[in-house]
């Protein structure tokens, strides 16, 4: 409970006023729903019994049945109104918390990014969120209006019926109820939880099987994958199932206690009623409130099955909300201006080691790059140069050393300024499903034709879209539809449109014949005549076209003379 309570928290600051207001009309119609089974169950004994004294014809049927219509109609208004307004307030607060973990997510540090899986994430936004809907519903809303509702009708009976009526009641009621609750919220706590469990599994493996269908295939495994995919789906089966029996336990519980409560009210009413204390109209009234007093406990019953599902998708999402708004207090919000004529990239002294690494990738490693320069750091692979661009772009912090970016300290820069100074094309690109000018759009949201154009042309894909219908031919998923070296080439216009001073190229021409890639080149100075630019390069053609190249040596090893 206490790993709701974070949630509780954020769906009640924001929507405690409809929740207040649906709370309370959800005592209502509990309360109507008892009051109108007693007041039925009273007009009916009591009709009988003046018939049987020959007295019906002075008994007044118009108030009771007045009343009757108007607790239905009541009751049937109250509960139309707590529903809009308990599951508005309710979608407007997932609304809201997925927004949450989607702006958590994309504060999520560099560093941690590659842990990532697409299909995991994908999974906490839609099922987690999903699985918090009933905390409201199906737990805190009930759970008030039923305890309201009992303290109203032990009053209520206490005075129309006899205290010994509402002791016999409670004393069944409050034990059996929280027996079958406490049984149900116990025991479905692992199904639930391993249903859950195996839905994440379900759809990961699922998401997975897609997204490598043509490796597993060529490789023989794609129908071991597909049983993996349906083992998980046959987990799930079977921990619904076993959720469901063990809530029919706690209904068949919850029938003997209402069972037992309503026999035992009844004998008390017939017995007061013999005794005289009361008239058996009123006798009558324990009865059916006992009946009335089980519809209550429908609601909590699904609500305490869910429980173990709820409480692992909070801890979940607590979990993303803490390190994303965590992550968030690192940007500092002081938008430096930047020096011209200092150097365009300093590094000094650095040290970094991936997390999780044994052994730093960069060690005391120094670079200077002044200002138009283009420089093209070269070495092994594995040697840290997309590292090296990654400090550079401040996508990670170096663990010892300085980093400076056009002539301020990089911990200094606002992370929209450093945004509209530095580019990076990383090594690989997402594209999105859209049109060739919405892949454009991401760097330049008001993007007109010519700037589409001239950023085409400039990578030397301008023919390539025009034969393919300009640019609002339509691009499938992760840029399907266009060849590798095309859609590097995509990726690498749309960081050209943001005009950086400091532009950082992972491998841009990988994939590019010899050609292509000097006219590629060629092309990025012409659209950048100012601007610094550091490569990752492998490729002689990237050597050719950089001023100066530097060579990054293994941590460990020495570097040569000359960088
Ligand atoms: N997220 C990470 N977690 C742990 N280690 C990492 C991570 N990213 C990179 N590394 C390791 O850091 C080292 C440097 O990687 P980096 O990508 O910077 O090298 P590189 O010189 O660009 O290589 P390549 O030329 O093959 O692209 C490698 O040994 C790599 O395995």
């Amino acid at each position: 409970m206490k790993t709701l309570l974070p949630i509780i928290r954020r769906i009640w600051s924001h929507e405690w006023w409809a929740l207040l207001r649906g709370t309370a009309l959800a005592m209502l119609v509990l309360i109507a729903g008892i009051a109108l089974l007693g007041l039925s169950g009273w007009f009916i004994t009591a009709a009988g019994l003046a018939g049987v004294a020959g007295a019906g014809i002075a008994f007044d049927v118009f108030r009771p049945s007045a009343g009757v219509r108007f607790l239905a109609l009541g009751r049937t208004a109250a509960r139309y109104g707590e529903r809009i307004l308990t599951h508005d307030a309710t979608l407007r607060s997932l609304a809201r918390l997925r927004v949450q973990l989607l702006a958590a997510l994309a504060n999520t540090p560099f560093a941690r990014l590659p842990a990532l899986r697409a299909s995991e994430q994908l999974n906490r936004l839609t099922r987690d969120v999903d699985a918090l809907d009933g905390v409201a519903l199906r737990l805190l809303i009930p759970i008030v209006s039923a305890l309201t509702a009992v303290a109203l009708t032990a009053a209520v009976l206490r005075f129309l019926v006899d205290p010994r009526v509402v002791t016999w009641l409670l004393s069944t009621y409050v034990p059996g109820s929280a027996l079958a609750l406490v049984f149900v919220a116990w025991r479905s706590r692992k199904p639930s939880r391993s249903g859950q469990l195996a839905l994440n599994a379900f759809r990961m493996r699922f998401v997975d099987l897609l997204r490598a269908r043509a490796d597993l295939a060529v490789s023989g495994k794609l129908a071991t994958r597909m049983e993996h995919v349906t083992a998980a789906e046959a987990r799930m089966r079977a921990a619904v199932a076993r959720t469901d029996r063990i809530e029919r336990t706690g209904g068949i519980i919850l029938s003997v206690t209402e069972s037992a409560a309503a026999a035992g009210a009844l004998l008390a009413g017939a017995m007061l009623a013999k005794t005289g204390s009361i008239d058996p109209a009123r006798a009558a009234l324990g009865f059916f409130a006992a009946l009335a007093l089980a519809e209550m406990l429908g609601p909590l019953r699904r609500g305490m099955a869910e429980i173990g599902r709820m409480t692992d998708a909070a801890r979940r999402v607590n979990r993303l909300l803490a390190t994303g708004e965590n992550s968030a207090d690192r940007i500092d919000e002081w938008p430096p201006t930047t020096r011209r004529d200092s150097p365009a990239l300093v590094m000094r002294d650095v040290r970094f080691m991936h997390p999780g690494a044994e052994a730093p990738v960069l060690d005391r490693f120094e670079l200077k790059i002044g200002a138009g320069e283009i420089v093209a750091l070269v070495g092994p692979s594995g040697s840290g140069k997309s590292t090296i661009l990654h400090l550079a772009a401040r996508m990670l912090d170096p663990d010892e050393g300085q980093v400076e970016i056009l002539g301020i300290a990089a911990r200094k820069w606002s992370e929209p300024a450093l945004r509209e100074a530095v580019a990076l094309l990383p090594q690989r690109s997402a594209l999105l499903s859209g049109t060739i000018r919405d892949a454009l759009a991401l760097a330049r949201p008001d993007i007109d034709d010519r700037e589409a154009w001239s950023a085409l042309t400039a990578v030397a894909l301008d023919r390539a879209v025009q034969e393919r219908g300009g640019v609002d031919s339509r691009l499938g998923e992760s840029g399907a539809g266009l060849s590798g070296g095309e859609r590097r080439r995509l990726a690498l216009a749309r960081v050209l449109l943001r005009r950086p001073s400091l532009l950082l190229l992972d491998e841009p021409t990988e994939g590019l014949d010899r050609e292509t890639a000097r006219n590629v080149l060629a092309g990025i100075r012409g659209y950048l005549p100012d601007a610094t630019i550091v490569l990752a390069s492998h490729r002689a053609a990237e050597r050719e076209f950089a001023d100066r190249v530097h060579y990054v040596a293994p941590a460990g090893s020495p570097a040569p003379p000359g960088n």
